[in-house]
């Protein structure tokens, strides 16, 4: 019997953000750098006639299985692509918040081109991918990248040192969209990263120097962000702290998964947050 594909959909993390422009579109031209956390939700794709999606999970109550969850769109775009019936059985296993910059729903819809590539034998094409959302790419690669364009053009980064990620949400959606579109001033130029970071130490200082472009708007429209980014900095060992994404999820670097694990427990229990490494498994290739 085929029981299925399995596929992780680890919670993408923004160390910086520079907004690059913004085309006619209306689209924004972003630098950054990211990377991504040992927590995540999980992608199950089983053969069957149809195509039907189970949600389970600590955060499925704040979303619901319809046609327009990313991971149906994502077994939606990769059929059509490849010409064929978009027919399985998805189950999505949760675990991240909802519109909180760690692009929870983008990973779900590159797990799903994984599975599904791996159940059908087909293969993700870029603009299947891009058609998706622009994190789709650097989610669909799910290894440290520096994302550029709007999201599609991917460069290789050198190695990033060990580090602890520690990330809090104060449990507040914030969309994307309305983030963007808040943000005014001149734009940033893309960072100038050092060819390679001997230690965490200087990998922290150069990031130090670098922001994200869209904390600013992101905290007029939901100012708890703040009282999250001074929780995370009075943390016990945190290196540095920032926003991820859109928000409202914040990060905090630490020395050691272990030391970022143990900080995290130390947030208050109302808001969502998690403490340990980077995600360092194995993804299947979007290419069958
Ligand atoms: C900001 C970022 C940074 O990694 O992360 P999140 O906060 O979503 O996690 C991403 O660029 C988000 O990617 P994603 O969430 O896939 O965005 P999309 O669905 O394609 O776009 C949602 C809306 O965000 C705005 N948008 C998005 C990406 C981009 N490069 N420029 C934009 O202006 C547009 O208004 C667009 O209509
Ligand atoms: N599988 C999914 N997981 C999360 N959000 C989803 C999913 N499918 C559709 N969405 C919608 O996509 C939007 C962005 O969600 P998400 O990717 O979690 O945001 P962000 O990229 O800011 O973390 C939300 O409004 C949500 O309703």
């Amino acid at each position: 019997m085929n029981t299925g594909v399995t596929e992780p959909a680890p919670a993408k993390v923004n160390l910086y953000l520079h907004v690059t422009g913004c085309r006619t579109d209306g689209y924004h031209t972003l630098d950054s750098l990211v990377v991504f956390a040992g927590i995540g939700d999980t992608v199950q794709a089983a053969p069957a006639g149809t195509l039907s999606l189970a949600i389970t999970g600590p955060e499925a109550g704040s979303l619901a299985a319809e046609p327009d969850n990313l991971v149906l769109r994502a077994a939606r775009g990769l059929a059509a692509a490849a010409g064929r019936e978009a027919a399985a059985t998805l189950r999505l296993t949760k675990r991240l918040p909802v519109a909180s910059g760690i692009g929870g729903g983008s990973a779900d819809a590159a797990a799903a081109l994984r599975a599904l590539g791996a159940l059908w034998g087909t293969r993700t094409d870029d603009a299947t991918a891009l058609a998706l959302g622009a994190d789709v790419p650097a989610c669909l690669a799910c290894q440290p990248v520096r994302m550029s364009g709007i999201g599609e053009v991917l460069g290789p980064v050198p190695p990033i040192p060990k580090l602890g990620i520690v990330l809090a949400n104060p449990r507040l959606a914030l969309p994307t969209p309305a983030v963007f579109a808040r943000r005014s001033g001149p734009f940033s130029p893309p960072a100038a990263l050092a060819p390679r970071w001997p230690d965490l130490a200087s990998f922290v200082q150069d990031l130090g120097a670098l922001r994200n472009d869209l904390e600013a708007p992101a905290m007029a429209l939901c100012p708890p962000i703040a009282e999250v980014l001074s929780a995370l900095r009075a943390l016990p060992g945190c290196l540095l702290a920032r926003m991820s994404g859109s928000g409202a999820t914040c990060f905090g670097l630490f020395a050691t998964p272990a030391a970022a694990a143990a900080a995290a427990r130390l947030l208050p229990a109302i808001w969502w947050h998690w403490g340990g490494g980077v995600f360092d498994a194995p993804v299947r290739a979007p290419q069958a």
